[in-house]
This record gives structure tokens, sequence and C-alpha cells, in this order.
């Protein structure tokens, strides 16, 4: 039985007093909510992040990190330092890193393997443009984005991961995957673990991402591969978010 995980996505919002209004409106409302549940915060907010959280449900995790483990790399920020900040997650290659930041295949497969190293566990994020779904090639895409990092890791790497599916035309556009349309990728990437390492795949946890809300949230969460959801926008907001954790609830 694989544990429901509820990922917020902060992105680049936050601000001291806004993290601290909206992180007391979380932890007011985790009494009924039975899954894990993790936010991910902007590096500068991790000190106030983690002192809040502590002794707490809510778990920390980063956005992003250094491949490199240290050196001369200014604005870089490296796995270690992040375990030290009590961070249990690290988003790898969010479709925004690839876009935006040039992040290749490789790029995000020596990042999940320095999160590990530093004992945490990535979020590898995967998913299809518009153009290439039109193009009928989602499960290609998906395909290749997750073997690169297989090869890199062994499929043993995957036993401490978590991969989020997140089709890149669903992500901040308001249209969310239909649950069956997820699921069909959710199984398809769980198959391709399977050929390699049964077991593994049978506790790997796949996240949905892409304009999930309180509407249609239990719906996602109910198909057999989805183990949860990787939430952005309406992770800012408490009770959309806590209401997409309860529609975790199992
Ligand atoms: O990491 C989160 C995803 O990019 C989804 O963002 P969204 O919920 O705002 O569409």
């Amino acid at each position: 039985m694989r544990k429901k995980l509820v990922a917020g996505n902060w992105k680049m919002h936050g601000s001291i007093q806004a993290n601290a209004a909206l992180l007391d409106g979380l932890l007011a409302g985790l009494s009924d909510v039975s899954s894990e549940v993790l936010v991910c915060v902007p590096y500068p907010y991790l000190a106030q992040v983690s002192a809040k959280v502590q002794h707490s449900r809510l778990v920390l995790g980063a956005q992003n990190v250094s491949e490199h483990e240290a050196g001369a790399y200014t604005g870089e920020v490296a796995a270690a330092m992040l375990a030290e900040f009590g961070c249990a997650y690290v988003i790898v290659g969010h479709s925004e890193r690839r876009e935006l930041f040039g992040e290749t295949d490789r790029i995000v497969a020596m990042k999940c393997a320095a999160v590990l190293a530093a004992g945490m566990s990535p979020v590898l994020c995967v998913g299809e443009s518009l153009a290439e779904r039109d193009a009928g090639q989602t499960k290609a895409v998906v395909s290749r984005q997750l073997s690169v990092v297989l090869d890199y890791l062994g499929v043993a790497g995957f036993a401490k991961m978590v991969v989020a599916y997140e089709p890149v035309w669903a992500i901040g556009t308001g249209l969310t995957a239909m649950p069956s349309q997820a699921q069909e990728v959710h199984a398809a990437i769980r198959a391709q673990v399977a050929a390699l390492d049964p077991g593994v795949a049978e506790y790997l946890r796949i996240l949905y991402g892409g304009s999930v809300k309180p509407q249609g949230a239990a719906e996602l969460f109910a198909q057999a591969d989805i183990d949860g959801g990787l939430v952005g926008g309406a992770a800012l907001v408490a009770e959309d978010f806590l209401a997409i954790c309860r529609a975790a609830n199992s």
C-alpha cells in the first residue's frame, strides 16, 4: 500500500509574512488529513519554514538543487545544504526548469543523484508539451525522460524517488488532465519501472500535477496509479490546499 503524498510547490511566491499566515492555516487544518503533506518553498524561506514545521506533520522540500556537490558555482545551492535545513524532498526537473533554464534530461538525472546522495528524495517531474501530446508522443516523451534517469541511477535509485507526471499543457492553465488520461500515463510509468524491478515499481509513488484544484482532486486520486498530487497555484491558499490533501485521504 502506497501512502498518498500531496506536495505544494510554492514556485517563486511568498514573503515572510505571507508564508507565516499560510503555514498557520495549514498547521491548524491538518488533523483530518491522512496523507503525507509536503511544502516545497523558495530557498530564502527554508529556515523560516523549517523552524515553523518542526514537530508538525508538514514536511519540508526545495524546488531545485545543483547537480554539483560543492565548489565555484555562484548562485547555486548544494543538496547537502538543503539537507541541513531539514529538507526531505527536492523537486527535480520541473518543466519550468527544463524549459526556462535549459535543464536537459542528463542534468536532471545528475540532480536526482545529488539529492539521493544527500539522503533526500527527488520528486522527478516528467511530462509532455501540448504539441507532443497532439503529435501522439506523450508516452514516448515521458518514457525518454524517465529512462535517462533510470539509466543514470539504476532502478534501485527509484526506491527512494517520487515521480510527478505533469503534462506541461495543464500547468497553470486551468486545464486538468482527465483522470483517465492521467491514469494511462501513470500506469505506463509504473510499467516501465516494473519491467526493471517489479518491487520498486509497486512502492513507487507517482503524483499528478497540473491545475489540481479541490474540485476534481478526489477523482484524480482515486485512480489506481495516482498516488497524490504536485500542486502549484492552489498550494498558496491554505483552505484549497487542505481540501486537496483531504481528497487524498484513503
Ligand atoms: O509544480 C506544480 C505544477 O507545476 C502545477 O502547477 P499548477 O497547479 O499551478 O498548475
